[in-house]
């Protein structure tokens, strides 16, 4: 019987910083296709755990492996070439550049160079904010707007897998309820693999397929959104219920 891999997986990957240990024996998995959701308190681990993922952390134990290649075997800035796209914490968009150039330098992969112009018309549908802004300098946007053109320069790349660390991070509701419908319906039109970390817990678990709790660098709780919504722990210590 034919069984598929998944897109991405991660066997007891131990990582932190110095001889300090963040993530302790983490193992996930990511089909492809799938919508997946890290949630957990601060401190957790979670940007940490994308870091490690994109090579900007090192583990000391454990495998990472994504479409069958070892990803350790392979330096940080090769992984973004086999299409493994880091939209980071904070939004990092280059701020003396416009939000044009800002989504040019996204498209650094010989995909995102192959596909540009396919890209950039549908970042520009899917994030209309962005044409109407294109010639604006990307540090004088609101904290929304930026999120998107982080969205926007990670999607230039033309990924196989987007990994968003906390895209709500200091957003108004409504604007981070934006940003999760735009999610969704990105996901929809294209079929693209995402890897989310929030620690907006109800929100990340509506929109994703998939979730895991990280908690003190460990996983304890793992299951598809609907099973992790109804989990007693899962809702007294995220959901307020
Ligand atoms: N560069 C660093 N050097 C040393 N320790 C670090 C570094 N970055 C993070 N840590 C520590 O690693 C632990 C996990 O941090 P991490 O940022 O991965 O958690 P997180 O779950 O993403 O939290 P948050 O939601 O607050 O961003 C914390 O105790 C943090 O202090």
């Amino acid at each position: 019987m034919l069984t598929l891999e998944p897109m991405l997986t991660l066997e007891n990957v131990v990582a932190g910083y110095s001889a300090v240990p963040v993530l302790r024996q983490v193992s996930l998995a990511v089909d492809a296709g799938q919508f997946v959701a890290v949630v957990g308190p601060n401190g957790a681990g979670k940007t940490t755990l994308f870091k490690t993922i994109s090579g900007i952390v090192r583990p000391t134990a454990g495998s990472i492996t994504f479409e069958g290649t070892d990803l350790l075997a392979l330096p940080a800035a090769r992984r973004a070439h086999l299409g493994i796209a880091h939209v980071p914490e904070g939004r990092q968009v280059f701020p003396s550049l416009t939000v044009m150039e800002n989504l040019e330098m996204g498209a650094f992969t010989a995909a995102g160079q192959r596909d540009w112009k396919h890209n950039i018309q549908r970042i520009l549908a899917w994030l209309p904010v962005l044409a109407d802004r294109r010639g604006q300098l990307a540090g004088t946007l609101s904290g929304g707007e930026q999120q998107m053109v982080a969205i926007g320069r990670g999607l230039a790349s033309s990924p196989k897998l987007l990994m968003l660390d906390e895209p709500s991070m200091g957003l108004a509701p409504t604007i981070a309820d934006f940003i999760f419908e735009k999610l969704i319906e990105i996901r929809r039109d294209t079929g693209l693999t995402i890897l989310l970390v929030e620690q907006r817990v109800a929100e990340a678990l509506e929109s994703a397929d998939h979730g895991y709790v990280l908690e003190a660098g460990r996983v304890v709780l793992e299951g598809d959104n609907r099973t992790l919504r109804a989990d007693d722990r899962v809702r007294q210590a995220y959901l307020g219920m």
